[in-house]
């Protein structure tokens, strides 16, 4: 179990309270009629800190897009309440605080490769020579630098997420929601883009609230896992990943045997018998 100070608790001493990059406070979302409800999230309670890596994990059906889309403002809790730094979530949205990389790339066809990446610069009024400048970075980042003049129907899946992921990164948020954003790459690719993604964290500071169903990649790339049960999704489990800072990650740790015990102490956590968290309930 975690060990870390709650981002909402006051610092020893006093100070200001740190305000989290998601607060998630006792949400439930039930989708159908009052006759046949489908309960997706019972009382979810998740706080996010600034510049934190948090994965959610689970088996299929649990919830977690659904979780995301109540973050992101596509969606509203029949119960609960999310914040985002502070702000509700659709004032948020407005203030574009944050990134979203989810499991539809979401291009549009319309517009090139370049195009895509440079809308959310485009939309604030960067300057052209900025604009272009930032979306060659991009694209290189991703690798698709020989693609920018191409059409998203012209790229296979895994470009077309690519192309979503550098779109998501091109105002530098200090906010990622990234739905199974590499769940459609080759494994080379989907690690090239993990180690670009720790990197980009390291460098950026930004909190990121990441979907997946690959416990290594959760493993890697995260501060936290947050494990969920078979619908109705509670929080079963967080397991704290303590396999050092973003920056001080690289590719080689995947041969570690940190990391070997950290895959195994979250599958446990997903596979294991009763959790010895209390459920539906943040347990660090
Ligand atoms: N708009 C909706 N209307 C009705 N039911 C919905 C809706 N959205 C999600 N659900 C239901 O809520 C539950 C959770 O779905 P969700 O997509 O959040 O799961 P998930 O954990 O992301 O699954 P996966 O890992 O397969 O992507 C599922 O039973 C799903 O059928």
């Amino acid at each position: 179990m975690n060990g870390r100070t709650d981002s909402l608790t006051t610092p020893e001493g006093g100070g200001a309270v740190p305000v989290p990059a998601v607060h998630v406070a006792g949400v439930h979302r039930v989708f159908g009629s009052p006759r046949s409800p489908v309960q997706a999230l019972r009382d979810v309670s998740l706080s996010v800190a600034e510049g934190e890596f948090v994965s959610l994990i689970g088996p299929s059906g649990c919830g977690k897009s659904t979780l995301m889309r109540l973050v992101a403002d596509l969606d509203s809790p029949t119960t609960g309440s999310i914040s985002v730094f502070g702000k509700s979530t659709r004032q948020a949205r407005l203030d574009q605080d944050y990134g979203i990389a989810f499991q539809q790339a979401g291009l549009l066809p319309w517009r090139t490769v370049r195009g895509n990446i440079e809308l959310p610069l485009q939309t604030h009024g960067a300057a052209p020579a900025a604009r272009r400048a930032r979306t060659d970075d991009l694209l290189d980042l991703v690798g698709l630098s020989e693609f920018g003049g191409h059409y998203p129907d012209q790229l296979s899946g895994g470009m077309q997420q690519r192309v979503a992921i550098a779109r998501s990164l091109a105002e530098s948020p200090k906010l990622l929601l990234m739905d199974e954003p590499f769940g459609a790459l080759d494994e080379m690719t989907r690690e090239r883009m993990q180690n670009e993604l720790i990197r980009i964290c390291a460098e950026t500071g930004c909190a990121v609230v990441f979907v997946t169903h690959s416990i290594p990649e959760a493993v890697f790339l995260s501060d936290r896992v947050v494990v969920m049960s078979p619908r109705p999704g509670e929080i079963r489990e967080i397991v704290d990943i303590t396999l050092g800072t973003a920056g001080a990650r690289g590719a080689g740790l995947r041969e570690e045997a940190s990391f070997y015990d950290a895959i195994r102490s979250v599958r446990e956590a997903l596979h294991g018998s009763e959790p010895a968290a209390v459920r539906g309930a943040e347990t660090r």
